[in-house]
């Protein structure tokens, strides 16, 4: 148990909620660990002004230690922009800036300087728009960053979040993971091959009994098709990719449903007793889950050697600057991020 993590929050987007909304959690009373916000002392504290936010910034300098965490009062690990910016105009210039900030935590987390971090939304079209051809989002960022081969996107509403049995008996606790993820739907099918898969399914298995302490999690596998294929006449990819796949893990003892037609399987009927649902896209996914909990959810990326917890939404640039948007889903994963941290470290201590 660390008794009070360091959780570096990425401010990202400058011209969208997340500065605001970083600002807004260093209001809060109970912080779950030491919040050291990344990003531009001078945007955030306009920001502050701005909306009125009564809180006072610390410049950390490299290798000052983040101090106890107080209400009111947001120490800061400082990224320069790149170029002036107003709530809600985007500014291609900026975009390195945004990236700088994932740097500058991935370096903390990596070098032991943070025990998880907490990324508020990025805008992926500006940061492409920039030049940086290939950038997917930060699920994808992190794993080349972190040097690994695959990582899994996992959403999780706030009633599933914590270490035991969620409850599903009329309650909205889900957890969705993805098998593909920021990819044209063009593209899905081919990308969803046995060996993906499998990889994906081992990471989700191994992780939500590493984070989440279920021992023998059992995963709900959609197929890709309407119907799951309907036996083959409604595409081939069940029979021929899916199955399979899930019979050879399933002989290693993974708790493994499916493939499951998706418009049936999120019923709370089918839903019970299963602890995660693996999409096999995006939109097949995560629709569900905001619908469950928008606002009180939080995307977690699997596979990765830190922890990182990031908000349900994105950079919202029609609220920016208004002081309108609801922190909810940020504070959800500031949380989760300090119970992942604290559950890590047990792991790790003899
Ligand atoms: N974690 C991240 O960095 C994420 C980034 N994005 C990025 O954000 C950008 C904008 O994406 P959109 O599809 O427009 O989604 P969006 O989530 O920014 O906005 C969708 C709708 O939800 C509302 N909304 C979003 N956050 C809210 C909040 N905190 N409180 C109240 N209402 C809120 C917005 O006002 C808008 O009506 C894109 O570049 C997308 O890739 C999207 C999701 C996650
Ligand atoms: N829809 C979720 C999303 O876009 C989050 O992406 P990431 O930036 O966390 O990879």
């Amino acid at each position: 148990m660390i008794p009070s993590p360091v959780l570096a929050v990425t401010s990202g987007e400058p011209a969208g909620v997340g500065p605001e909304l970083t600002l807004q959690l260093a209001l809060d009373e109970r912080l779950p660990g030491r919040v050291v916000a990344v990003g531009d002392p001078r945007l955030l504290s306009e920001r502050a002004a701005l909306l009125d936010l009564d809180v006072t910034l610390i410049e950390l300098q490299p290798g000052e230690p983040v101090p106890e965490a107080r209400s009111g009062v947001l120490p800061v690990w400082p990224v320069a922009l790149r170029a002036p910016c107003r709530p809600g105009e985007l500014a291609v210039a900026n975009a390195g800036y945004v990236l700088e900030t994932l740097d500058v935590a991935i370096e903390a987390c990596l070098g032991g300087r943070a025990d998880a971090m907490v990324t508020a939304p990025l805008h992926k079209g500006v940061i492409l728009d920039a030049g940086h051809a290939g950038f997917r989002g930060h699920t994808e960022y992190l794993r080349d960053a972190c040097g690994v081969d695959e990582v899994v996107m996992m959403l999780a509403t706030d009633s599933a979040l914590h270490a035991g049995e969620p409850d599903w008996r009329g309650s909205a606790a889900l957890r969705v993971a993805l098998a593909t993820t920021h990819l044209p739907l063009r593209q899905v099918a081919d990308a969803i091959t046995e060996a993906s898969l499998e990889r994906i399914l081992r990471i989700v298995n191994a992780d939500l009994t590493r984070w989440f302490g279920l021992v023998t999690p059992r995963i709900a596998v959609c197929g890709l098709n309407p119907h799951a294929g309907e036996g083959g006449h409604l595409g081939h990819e069940e029979i021929e990719v899916i199955e399979p796949c899930l019979e050879r893990l399933r002989q290693e003892g993974m708790a493994l449903d499916g493939p499951l037609p998706a418009d049936t399987l999120f019923t709370p009927r089918h839903l019970a007793g299963i602890d995660a649902v693996l999409a096999m896209y995006h939109d097949q996914g995560l629709p569900v889950l905001k619908y469950a909990g928008f606002g009180r959810a939080a995307n977690i990326t699997l596979g990765l050697p830190i922890v990182r917890t990031s908000v349900d939404h994105g950079t919202a640039l029609d609220l920016a600057g208004r002081g309108i948007a609801d922190t909810g889903s940020l504070r959800v994963a500031t949380a989760l991020a300090a119970e992942m941290a604290n559950r890590g470290s047990a792991a790790t201590t003899p």
